[in-house]
């Protein structure tokens, strides 16, 4: 997880930074308020003014924990809003999952606050901690909050019961999920696509170093497929040969010189994604000139063949990794 100094995340006309003793004052005003609270099961109501530190001091040790990461959410003159986050919590047999929270503060209800803050949340959270979905339970009488859900692409996945302290009561909530390839793809997708899929050539690079470890890059955020671990390169161009754009690739992308010479053909994954159809031919590169540099926001690991499926990857890329191991 990113250092907490150090993590702000743009938002436009918003920005979110990670909740600060400070803010204990100006958070108390807004979510002392029977309207908010009343949605946010487990706070009381009137809610004393000491749970705020309380509350921003445990946000704090579950980002040292690497457990979660909750934001203040600051409008164009740094006033506090409302807030946006999450704690992952390890589910049986589905892993990481990040529990999505959020609540705005009366004053700022009806302008979008919580889409906007919750979508650049759940992205940033798919590229940068490794999660598989995102979950987020809403009462059932919170059809704002559903709706918010419902835009940045959660689905609902069934009913539960929550207990609502403010309410003095249990009270049946709404569970939603959404994967990452849910956040990417369009709640409807275009029935035309499949028919039209185009063809994306793209070459791609397993540089081998001497110990025998393969160099991954984790997709950065903006990207379509995000914080998975792919191999690097990326398309050709029209005019280009596949070998001559994975050269400039591994420039651009690494800062590496390497010689055409030195790509040898492995092997091509062909997969039909839901927009298009990916056809990437694999070299092996053991001889490059230059230190691998993350040029475009990329996280480098050179990874042991025998914990390559511990890092999550492209679907296209799935049948490489028995390929490389028995390789190596
Ligand atoms: N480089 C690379 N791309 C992969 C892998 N597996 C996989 O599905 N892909 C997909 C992801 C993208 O849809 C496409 C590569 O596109 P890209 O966005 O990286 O292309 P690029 O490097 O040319 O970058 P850009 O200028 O288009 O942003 O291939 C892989 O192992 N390596
Ligand atoms: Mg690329």
């Amino acid at each position: 997880m990113p250092d907490i100094a150090s993590l702000m995340l743009e938002a436009p006309p918003y920005r979110l930074r990670p909740l600060l003793p400070d803010d204990a004052t100006a958070l108390h005003r807004l979510v002392n308020d029977w309207e908010v609270v009343r949605m946010l099961s487990r706070l009381p109501f009137p809610y004393p003014r000491d749970l705020a530190d309380e509350w921003i001091a445990s946000t704090l040790s579950l980002h040292r924990a690497k457990e979660g990461c909750h934001f203040a959410i600051l409008d164009d003159q740094d006033r506090l809003m409302g807030c946006v986050g999450l704690r992952i919590e390890t589910l049986p047999n589905i892993g990481r999952v990040g529990i999505l929270g959020y609540w705005v503060g009366r004053p700022y209800w009806g302008q979008g606050v919580a889409s906007l803050t919750a979508a650049r949340v759940a992205r940033w959270a798919f590229a940068n901690l490794d999660i598989t979905r995102l979950r987020a339970t809403v009462a059932e009488d919170n059809i704002a909050s559903a709706r918010v859900l419902g835009h940045i692409g959660f689905t609902q996945i069934g009913t539960d019961k929550q207990m609502f302290v403010a309410r003095g009561t249990e009270y049946p909530v709404q569970v939603f999920e959404m994967t990452r390839s849910q956040l990417e793809a369009p709640a409807e997708p275009d029935p035309a696509a499949s028919a039209v899929r185009r063809l994306v050539l793209v070459s791609a690079a397993a540089l081998i170093n001497n110990d025998g470890d393969i160099l991954l890059a984790r997709r950065p955020e903006g990207k379509s497929m995000a914080g998975l671990w792919e191999f690097p390169g990326g398309k050709v161009e029209p005019g280009e040969t596949p070998e001559a754009a994975l050269v400039r690739e591994l420039e651009e992308e690494l800062g590496l010189d390497v010689s055409r010479a030195c790509l040898a053909p492995f092997t091509f994954a062909s997969h039909a994604y839901s927009t298009f159809n990916l056809l990437m031919p694999l070299y092996l590169c053991r001889r490059w000139s230059g230190i691998p540099t993350p040029r475009e926001g990329q996280t480098l690991a050179w990874v042991s063949p025998k914990d390559l499926h511990t890092y999550a990857m492209p679907e296209a890329d799935l049948p490489f990794v028995p390929l490389l191991q028995e390789l190596l």
